[in-house]
Order: structure tokens, then sequence, then C-alpha cells
């Protein structure tokens, strides 16, 4: 038996939509039907999805699940069903755990609780570099083997070029890419938020553009030199988006992703109160910056939107901005965000913002997903375009609580997710 989930739209081009049945069966989608009439269904279920959009699952390539070590911020349980509240079928998991995801043993036990406790399909990434230290690479060939996804020492920037280098040569030879999160210690040590407004009026040493995009800039010269897939974490600032065209221009095999927040807020838009929930890495950066990241992502320069989902406890983030740890949380307001802020105002097409969040991560990872298409496998996400609601970090099924965007009305609310034919979550 299988589910025939009907009355679905789906999007044809732009913010065009089309009536739509799906049948589900086998973990597949082996039949689509068009027309306002639903089909026959005899001999399976039948979820009756009223007109609510049903797209391929959404794929988020950064987020932090906090397992193993930090399982009082999230756990591979809680972190999978936020991922699943918030329209995510795939989601790639860095490796800044304790102990942190250098060896295969760390892979497997990834691997196994996600199999055993997760709702989503989880994909980790493996560290660059032995406990994230810099000094010396990790068993490449061993942890491609044990199933990961990548390489990257997210949550800290590879300070040496050499060791970079060896790394994107090393990865190159076995057809794996390169994750950076790009940042120079040297500029930005102990400081909190980006240099603006915000540091100038508060009289705070402000982290410089510079920080990232000096290992923009450098790790492109090396990606060119090793021929590697080398893949930017969280774009967040003009120099970056001018050296990644730059670089894709002249054929260099580099790929970006640039997170909500980045589009959506500035430093500029942090209150005067010093909440930390508005203190993540990279810092929000000025208006400028938003909208170069914004352009470079509707121009092709950053090809995909993640959300970094970080939480952390409240307890971590009550220390005030200076001590409290980087980042915010992401799942569960990502899609509504972008639609309403985005999709709805007029400036993109429904059609460009699912893609983002579905066949292009798919594309960039050579990943199995992210279609929606007979033949397909069957992750989906069926998303209320309509109804307003507005954020509760109350309500999140994430350990966290920590936004920036508590009390923001949006539209687009994911209603049920799908994964492999099954429903594994659902309002
Ligand atoms: N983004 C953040 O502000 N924090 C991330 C680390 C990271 O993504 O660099 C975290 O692990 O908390
Ligand atoms: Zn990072
Ligand atoms: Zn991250």
């Amino acid at each position: 038996m299988g589910i025939w989930i009907i009355n679905a739209k789906t999007v044809i081009a732009g913010n065009e939509t089309k009536d739509n049945h799906l049948l589900i069966e086998d973990g597949k989608i082996t039949k689509m039907i068009e027309g306002s009439s639903a089909p026959d269904t005899s001999g399976h279920e039948v979820v009756d999805v009223q007109g609510k959009l049903v797209s391929a699952g959404l794929i988020d390539m950064h987020v932090h699940l906090r397992e193993p070590g930090f399982e009082h911020k999230e756990t591979i349980a809680t972190g999978t069903r936020s991922a699943a509240c918030g329209g995510f079928t795939t989601i790639a998991c860095m490796p800044n755990t304790r102990p942190v995801i250098d060896t295969v043993d760390t892979v497997n036990y990834v691997l196994d609780k996600a199999q055993t406790e997760g709702i989503v399909r989880v994909l980790p990434y493996g560290c660059i570099t032995k406990n994230q230290l810099g000094r010396e690479l990790t068993d490449f060939d061993a942890l491609k083997q044990a199933g990961i996804v990548g390489f990257t020492d997210d949550g800290v920037g590879v300070q040496s070029a050499q060791m970079m280098k060896d790394a994107m040569a090393k990865a190159a030879s076995i057809g794996m890419p390169v994750i950076a999160h790009c940042e120079d210690n040297t500029l930005v040590e102990g400081r909190a938020v980006s240099e603006g407004a915000f540091s100038r009026k508060h009289g705070l040493k402000g982290i410089p553009n510079e920080s990232e995009a000096i290992h923009v800039g450098r790790d492109i010269l090396l990606a060119e030199a090793t021929g590697v897939h080398y893949h930017v974490c969280h774009v967040s600032t003009e120099q970056s988006v001018r050296l990644i065209r730059d670089g894709k221009r002249y054929g260099v095999k580099v790929t970006a992703e640039v997170c909500p927040h980045h589009l959506l807020l500035s430093d500029e838009d942090i209150p005067d109160s010093m909440d930390a929930n508005w203190k993540m890495n990279p810092p929000l950066r000025t208006p400028r910056d938003v909208e170069a990241v914004l352009e470079g992502l509707e121009d092709g320069t950053i090809d995909i939107i993640v959300t970094d989902h970080a939480p952390h406890s409240q307890e971590e983030k009550n220390k005030g901005m200076q001590l409290a740890p980087f980042g915010i949380v992401g799942f569960e307001t990502a899609f509504p965000l972008l639609y309403t802020k985005f999709v709805k105002s007029g400036r993109w097409t429904l059609e460009f913002l699912l893609a983002k969040m579905t066949v292009v991560p798919a594309q960039v990872f050579g990943l199995p997903y992210g279609k929606l298409e007979v033949g397909a496998i069957a992750d989906l996400t069926i998303i209320d375009l309509d109804g307003e609601q507005a954020v509760d970090p109350d309500k999140f099924a994430s350990k966290g609580r920590n936004t920036p965007f508590t009390g923001w009305k949006l539209q687009g609310w994911p209603t049920m997710t799908m994964v492999n034919g099954r429903i594994v979550w659902s309002v």
C-alpha cells in the first residue's frame, strides 16, 4: 500500500503553481497526476493536503547537532526533529562536537545515532585537522570510507595556508570537497560584533570584513592550484562575494553558501540591550554587505542557502554579548523568513527560493535528493503558504531558543515532512 498525497500545489516556474497529486510507494514518487480532481486512490492511504505546497524536501548543508558532547545544547534526536519541523529532510552536520568528528569511530557514532534516533537524513562532515587544532591532517581516506560528505573545521578557520593546501590536495585526490569556515584569528581575537555602526556606537572593537575575505581569497588561489572542490561557509561580506565571483569567472571549482540571518539582518539591527541572541559567527555585517550577499545569491555567485543552525543553552546565551558563545538556531525559521521577506515581498520567485534549498545543494554536493519528479526518492516538505504565525522560541522542537527573530510574523510554515516515503513529522 502506498500513500496518495492529494490536492497539492507544485511549483512550475516563477511563482506559478499547478494542482498535483502524488503517489508514494516504496520510498519513491511513483506517480504525479495533474489536474484539480483527485485520481482514483483506492487501495492506498490518502493524505489530503488541501491546496498546500508540496516541495522536494529541503536540504541544509550546514548544521550543528552538538552530539556527542554538548547534549545540553542539542541532540541528534532533538536536532533532527527541529529540522523536520523546519521542512528539512536532509541535513549535513558539522564536526565541532566533543570529541570532534575526526576519527572513523566518531563518524560511526553519529551515523548510528542518526539511524536509531534521528528522523531526517543526517550526513556527517569530518574534520580537516585532528582536534580542529590546525596542526595535523586527519585520515582523509578512512573518513571518506566511513561515509562523510566533506572535510571541514567549521567553528574555526584553518590558519596555516600550507595546511589548507595539503588538505585540498589530498581531498582533490580522493574526489572530496573542502568546506571552509573563513576566519583569520589575528583579526578577530576576542571581539563579538563586526566593525560598523553598532561597534562604533558602543565603543567596541569590531571584527573587520577582511578577517573572512582574506581566507576566501587565499583559499580560492589554493583551490585553483589543487583543483579541489572548495566550498565557502556562511558568506557574509561584500569582499568575499567579489572574490568568489572572480574565482568562478576564472574557472575555479568554488561554491558558496549564505545563511538567512546574513540576508535579513545587519549590525544596525542589533538592539542596544546587547542581547547575545544577535551574536553569531560570522557577525552581522553592514547594510552594504547584506545587499552584496543578496546580489551574490541572486546572480549565482553564492550557490545555496544553509541555516548554520547553532543551538546554545539559555544559560550560555545569558552571559552577555562579550562572553556568550557565537551562534543562533535556524531550522524552524529559515523557510518562513525567506518566503515572507523575499518571495511575498516580490524580490524572489518561489521557484528561486526552493531551488536554493533543494535542487542546487543536491547538485553542489552530488546528492541523490532535492527533486520532485516521478522516480525521485520521496523526501517531501508540505508548506502552508498562507497562514501567518509569529516566531515563538518556546514552541521550538530544538533545545535551542537562541534566535533574534522572536515575534516576527511570518507565512510559509511547513506542516508535514516526509523522508523516504514515511511521514516523520506533521503539525
Ligand atoms: N556559527 C556560529 O556562530 N557558531 C557555530 C560555529 C560556526 O558555524 O562557525 C557553532 O558551532 O556554534
Ligand atoms: Zn563557521
Ligand atoms: Zn557552523
